[in-house]
């Protein structure tokens, strides 16, 4: 069989997945590779009219996906990968492209365009061969081919296809199925490779690879040791008489291919300087004790091709076998020791508001944004080059200048104070007050209490608390990022088109409120929180306020709940002790009459306690109340009449439950 032989010619070299693809990994992982997933940044927004046909398309973004990495990996984690394998699996049906639906409404639109039909799954993979050559260049070699498998849906009824829309499964896979998963019982037949469906064609794969390695080796090492004058193409041997040759720049913008074989061998030589090298360079010129520096750097040289062996990984002893721990075990270790680093320099820069300014000036270097920032030179290069290896930053090198920064996608989405879903506020209110919790944490741990008043000084426990109005102010903003964030997804969690009134108890800036009454068009809204955060709502106020959403001052610890037929409990019980969480649902459940609703939504624990992290992470901050799976949270509903109709985990922040009042 292909298998082994491929996959020891594998071993020693440093492989690399470019996909944040939870299945391509496990696909892989099972076939015994090992290698290091670095998700590719390449946004998939190739024009599609480009391409005479749909596997083009695939091929191209697979080629680009994995290029992008082969490109970014020597510059921001300083190693050359011997191998990038990237992949983009599409659906096609009636002549149009299916990529990942964008929402419940996109999905619903794939999924009926499939119903009763059978329809075309391509895989795209490209497989990335990197040559570091002694001038310190790197050459690039392209090997790209396509898998199709045909699938046949069954019809599939309006209510199918709407439990399947609500169980959150199609959102994170192309034409909005995952035929591995809930998406297996549309299916009625699949005639071809089922693991292409699933996002890697595994056995063509592999077919490839062994082509590689016992085919063309001999070309690739003649390619690899060719100079800068083969920059164009270099021909070689094909495979096969099916297999097209074909030459590519990689520095040329994505264009339709000429006709397109299930499989092609590019030999492309894309020189780059390897910063890698340049780094020790320098490092070795800059001390005096350049001897010494310059045998570590000799050192840390061989050092590196061993590791690429994975020779010189520390042995361990698990359940008494000597095991050799993988790369990344090891850096999944330092991801752990390191992450409160990455956290704080976030922080930073969002407080510096670094990513207000570049946004808005794009392409300054490190002394420009330092001198808008009022911060050292030095301090802020250090800040700068540690967003840009956290992808937070992109940063670019004209030839003898310094590097120019600009925003990554992800800061111009979330961390600019401006964004429709900015987590600007969100990210104070870690700087400010998390920070200082998690810094207790030992005690917190050891007494098993919150640390507020040994983490704050009585001025900063002050202006940190929600009495002060600084402090109010921050809480509401970072509440109010989290509810747009998660505001549409749990307003389409549940069909609410039954109720007409609906109350949001503490309910803050009324921002999810408004989300609810943009979702439903027949229902209105009413904010309960407390006088205080009211009265400051006016910061928040959206500029075409709807007025279905209205705001009543009030403790719903004390006071009488405004009439609803549904009442929305958001982020609220996780921070209540428990006797205040059975005051705050005694009186919910007397507001109600049969057939009322209660929506609560939290982030709900897996009913083993085994994650999500972000929920077990949060409790760590010992506030006085709990975080509760779903079923916890569906007994304690039930001790109080609530009897739970639906449960949504979502891909969003928090999760959602649906309770009717007995
Ligand atoms: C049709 C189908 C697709 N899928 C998945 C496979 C892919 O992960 C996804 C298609 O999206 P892709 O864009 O191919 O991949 P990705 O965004 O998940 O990951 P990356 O771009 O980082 O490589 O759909 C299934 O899991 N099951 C299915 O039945």
């Amino acid at each position: 069989m292909v298998l082994n032989p491929v996959i020891s010619k594998l071993a020693g070299k440093l492989v690399v997945l470019a996909s944040a693809s939870p299945r391509r990994l496990e696909i892989l992982r099972s076939a015994g590779l090992r290698f290091e997933v670095v998700p590719s940044w390449f946004k998939e927004t190739l024009d599609k009219g480009l391409f005479k046909a749909p596997y083009e398309y695939a091929v191209e973004t697979a080629k680009q996906k994995a290029l992008e990495v082969a490109r970014r990996m020597p510059f921001k984690h300083l190693k050359t990968p011997d191998i990038v394998i990237g992949a983009d699996t599409i659906v096609t049906v009636d002549g149009m492209i299916l990529e990942k639906p964008v929402d419940k409404h996109d999905a619903y639109r794939m999924l009926s365009s499939l119903s009763g039909k059978e329809h075309s799954v391509f895989t795209g993979v490209a497989i990335v061969l990197c040559h570091e050559k002694e001038n310190e260049e790197v050459d690039y070699q392209l090997i790209d081919f396509y898998e199709e498998t045909k699938v046949k849906f069954a019809d599939l009824s309006e209510d199918m296809l709407w439990e399947y829309i609500n169980s959150g499964e199609p959102m994170d896979k192309a034409g909005g199925y995952g035929i591995q998963a809930l998406g297996g019982m549309l299916v009625e037949y699949v005639h071809g490779d089922f693991l292409n469906v699933v996002g890697f064609p595994l056995n063509h794969f592999c077919k490839q690879l062994d082509l590689i390695y016992n085919f063309c080796t001999s070309s690739l090492k003649s390619t690899s040791s060719r100079s800068d004058s083969l920059a164009t193409s270099v021909p070689t041997q094909p495979p096969s008489s099916s297999q097209a040759l074909l030459s590519h720049n990689s520095s040329s913008i994505p264009r339709p291919s000429s006709p397109c074989d299930s499989q092609r061998l590019h030999t492309q030589i894309t020189p780059t300087a390897s910063p890698a090298h340049k780094v020790k360079r320098e490092d070795s010129e800059s001390e005096s004790s350049q001897t010494l520096v310059n045998s570590t750097s000799k050192h840390t040289d061989n050092r590196k091709v061993k590791l690429h062996d994975n020779a010189t990984l520390p042995l361990v002893t698990r359940r008494g076998q000597v095991v050799e721990p993988t790369r990344g075990d090891l850096e999944r270790i330092c991801e752990l020791m390191d992450g409160f680093k990455a956290s704080k320099a976030l922080f930073t820069a969002s407080k510096l508001c670094l990513f207000d300014l570049l946004h808005s000036r794009p392409g300054l270097d490190a002394a420009q944004v330092a001198q808008e920032i009022k911060a050292s030179a030095k301090g802020t290069e250090c800040l700068l080059e540690a967003c840009v290896s956290l992808g937070l930053l992109k940063s670019t090198e004209k030839a003898c200048q310094k590097p120019v920064y600009e925003n990554a996608d992800l800061a111009t989405d979330f961390l600019r104070s401006d964004a429709s879903f900015s987590l600007h506020g969100y990210l104070q209110h870690c700087n400010e007050t998390m920070w200082p919790l998690f810094s207790h944490l030992e005690s917190a741990v050891q007494e098993g209490t919150s640390q507020r008043e040994k983490a704050f000084s009585k001025h900063m426990l002050q202006a940190t608390s929600t009495s002060s109005r600084e402090g109010k102010l921050r809480f509401m903003k970072a509440m109010h990022n989290i509810a747009k964030i998660t505001g549409k997804t749990i307003a389409t969690a549940f069909d609410l088109s039954t109720y007409k009134s609906a109350c949001d108890l503490g309910g803050c800036t009324g921002a999810l409120a408004y989300e609810f009454t943009e979702a439903h068009p027949g229902l209105s809204v009413t904010v309960f929180d407390l006088p205080a955060v009211v009265e400051l709502n006016e910061f928040f106020r959206p500029q075409h306020p709807d007025n279905r959403v209205s705001f009543v001052a009030g403790d719903f610890l004390k006071d009488e709940l405004p009439k609803a037929d549904l009442y929305i409990l958001a982020r609220i019980l996780h921070d209540l002790p428990d006797e205040k969480v059975h005051i705050l649902l005694s009186k919910i459940a007397d507001a109600c009459t049969a057939g009322c609703g209660l929506l609560l939504s939290e982030i709900f624990l897996d009913e083993d306690r085994r994650g999500p992290s972000r929920g077990l992470l949060q409790a760590l901050s010992m506030s006085e109340g709990k975080q509760r799976s779903a079923t916890e949270y569906s007994l304690l509903l039930k001790s109080h009449g609530f009897i739970t109709a639906h449960i949504r985990h979502t891909d969003n922040l928090l999760d959602a439950m649906l309770c009717i009042k007995a």
